[in-house]
């Protein structure tokens, strides 16, 4: 989001997943520093909370340079019915944590988020360590503290060693350096940003085709021939069938920009249940690998 956007959208209560000293709770911190920022259990529960308003905005994990997309957002997405407001772009560099008594060469497990394992898969083989998934970062760090276990680490942030009392073994522990995560910023409403010529925006959207050649093909050629740029397609099945696929789509136009109609227009002719996630202005740190 830009200054003025942010600036815009000013929450008080933010929800995220995880405890105290996770990533999102950081992201949380880093995008809106004078809000309270509160932990619910899953993804599913902090988007909820958003739908109850018991807090304006959730601070959502979608995807990670090293690791890939965070499945379980897709799936709760289209069913939360909440719109994304903004994106933004976390560093992410990771600790391996133990009990300031532990003995590194007597540790044989270590526990994370499914996602912080991924983006140290390498180190946690070339040191010979099991891993255990744990709800998230922190709650990983926070329950080697409470099981009190010389022979598990954890592996979580600075910040998550620091309120839970562990000491740091490695820091840097990721695989790459550019270990990055893009969080979404979800709210009850759309954001309304007034189209303006050559102003980067990004618009989310969500759609489903039949299983039949060319289908998507088609879907998408309006936004070829109309000279938008496309950023990012995932695809998932609905869990119910395989004749249908849905897709999350992110171009780089706004919905009132002439050509962006006509794609729309021509994804609305051979796409089912198309709809508008939201249009945004992209962060900075998009570009910085460029
Ligand atoms: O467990 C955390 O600390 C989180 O915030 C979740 C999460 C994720 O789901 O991707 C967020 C950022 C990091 O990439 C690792 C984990």
């Amino acid at each position: 989001m830009s200054s003025t956007d942010q600036a815009k959208v000013s929450p008080q209560i933010i929800a995220y997943q995880g405890h105290e000293g996770a990533y999102s709770h950081l992201a949380c911190r880093n995008v809106f520093p004078e809000a309270q920022a509160l932990a619910y259990p899953s993804f599913e529960q902090a988007m909820q909370a958003v739908v109850k308003q018991e807090a304006q905005v959730a601070m959502i994990p979608i995807e990670n340079s090293t690791a890939g997309r965070v499945e379980e957002i897709y799936r709760a997405l289209p069913k939360a019915g909440l719109f994304i407001i903004g994106e933004y772009f976390q560093p992410i560099h990771h600790c391996l944590l133990a009990l300031p008594e532990a003995n590194p060469t007597e540790i044989h497990t270590v526990a994370s988020h499914p996602q912080a394992l991924a983006q140290c898969a390498r180190h946690i083989q070339a040191l010979g360590l099991v891993a255990e998934a744990a709800s998230d970062t922190a709650g990983a760090a926070k329950a080697l503290a409470q099981a009190n276990n010389l022979h598990q680490a954890a592996i979580a942030s600075s910040i998550a060693a620091e309120l839970y009392g562990l000491k740091i073994l490695e820091s840097q522990f990721q695989d790459e350096d550019t270990n990055t995560t893009r969080f979404v910023i979800l709210a009850n409403c759309p954001i309304e940003l007034t189209y303006q010529v050559k102003t980067p925006y990004l618009t989310s959207l969500l759609f489903k085709v039949r299983n039949l050649p060319a289908a998507l093909y088609k879907s998408l050629g309006g936004f070829a021939t109309n000279g938008i740029n496309m950023v990012k397609l995932e695809s998932y099945m609905d869990r119910r069938t395989f004749t249908a696929t849905e897709f999350y789509l992110e171009v780089e136009a706004h919905p009132q920009d002439p050509a962006m109609q006509r794609a729309l227009e021509e994804l609305g002719f051979f796409a089912e249940d198309v709809r508008l996630l939201g249009s945004y202005h992209p962060h900075i740190l998009r570009y910085q690998y460029a």
